[in-house]
């Protein structure tokens, strides 16, 4: 399989006076599931509807394969719009079916496309009926079926997960599984980031229109401050105060979650919590995606100014 990447290269867009994009720099490779994450307003879905090519960037380019994705590149794109994009009073099957058609396939092609995924997908009992009258977790399946049914060679996905039940969760994640197996790049934009850390291979964090962090998920979280976990019951509130490079991130139930800054001395914090009484546990552990989300947006809470700072 040859190295084929979404390259997203220093693309700016303004609204007006907001800055939605500054150099928006990353890459989603071949075979890969790349999770775009980020405060509301970050940028995400401005970037994604840049991709897809329904906005127009103010500078910088958007590649497929080392080449400036053309119209032609566009139709193999599976978008699933962050505001979902079906009709509502069209039925479910029909909407597939033109979709499916309207990217190239033939009316029997897209027969059995749509049909393929309707079943794939749970919804195939709902061919029939109105868009309108399923519930909103069944139209998001069907909006996903709507991505994924000219088979397409990119997937770029706007908040899919949002509302699903976990059932619902677990098809979509499998879904997304399959088509980055196959060698398809799949990028997709969520707030639930421990599905994200999960699931992803990749993840970039979006602040205020720029990529703050990008990387295997395994790496950056590597990359974070450590914590270590103390379970001792009789500690009472800021029994680790003082400790230098070391600050209680929680303190609930007997446990503590404690983050060390390089170079604290994890003896130090263990001899102060047993002088408090006895201590169940005391293990180092990688900070979460959440975590580390938190501290890249917390550390730039105040660093900027005007418009970029109420966007954090
Ligand atoms: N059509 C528009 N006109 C003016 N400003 C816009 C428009 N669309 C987006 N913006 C602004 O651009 C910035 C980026 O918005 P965008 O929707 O890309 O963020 P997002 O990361 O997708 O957010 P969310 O997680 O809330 O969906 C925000 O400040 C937003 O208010």
């Amino acid at each position: 399989m040859t190295e084929r990447r979404l390259e997203i290269d220093a693309v700016s867009k303004r609204y007006g006076d907001v800055v939605a994009l500054s150099d928006m720099t990353f890459d989603v490779r071949a075979g890969e599931l790349f999770g775009f994450v980020g405060s509301n307003g970050a940028g995400k879905t401005t970037t994604m509807r840049i991709a897809l090519g329904v906005l127009a960037a103010d500078s910088g380019v958007v590649r497929w394969d080392s080449r400036p994705v053309t119209v032609d590149t566009r139709r193999r794109i599976g978008y699933m719009p962050e505001e979902r994009g079906l009709y509502p009073r069209m039925k479910v099957g029909e909407q597939l079916e033109y979709l499916a058609e309207l990217h190239g396939m033939s009316r029997s092609a897209a027969r059995s496309s749509a049909r393929r995924w309707a079943e794939r997908l749970g919804v195939s009992g709902r061919l029939g009926d109105e868009v309108q009258k399923l519930s909103l977790g069944n139209q998001q399946r069907v909006q996903l079926a709507a991505a994924l049914v000219h088979d397409p060679s990119i997937l770029i996905l706007d908040e899919p997960f949002s509302g699903l039940d976990p059932v619902a969760v677990d098809v979509m994640s499998d879904v997304l599984r399959e088509k980055a197996a196959e060698g398809i790049p799949v990028v997709f934009s969520s707030h639930q980031l421990d599905l994200v850390q999960r699931l992803c291979d990749r993840v970039g964090i979006v602040r205020s229109g720029r990529m703050v962090a990008c990387g295997p998920v395994a790496e950056l979280r590597a990359g974070g401050t450590a914590r270590l976990v103390v379970g001792a019951p009789d500690a009472p509130n800021g029994w680790a105060a003082g400790i230098p490079g070391v600050s209680v991130a929680e303190h609930r139930d007997g446990t503590t979650v404690l983050e060390l800054a390089a170079g604290a001395d994890d003896q130090a914090v263990l001899r102060a919590a047993l002088a408090t009484g006895p201590v169940h546990e005391f293990a180092r552990r990688l900070p979460s995606l959440t975590e580390l989300f938190r501290n890249v947006v917390s550390e730039h809470v105040g660093g900027h100014t005007g418009t970029e700072e109420a966007r954090v």
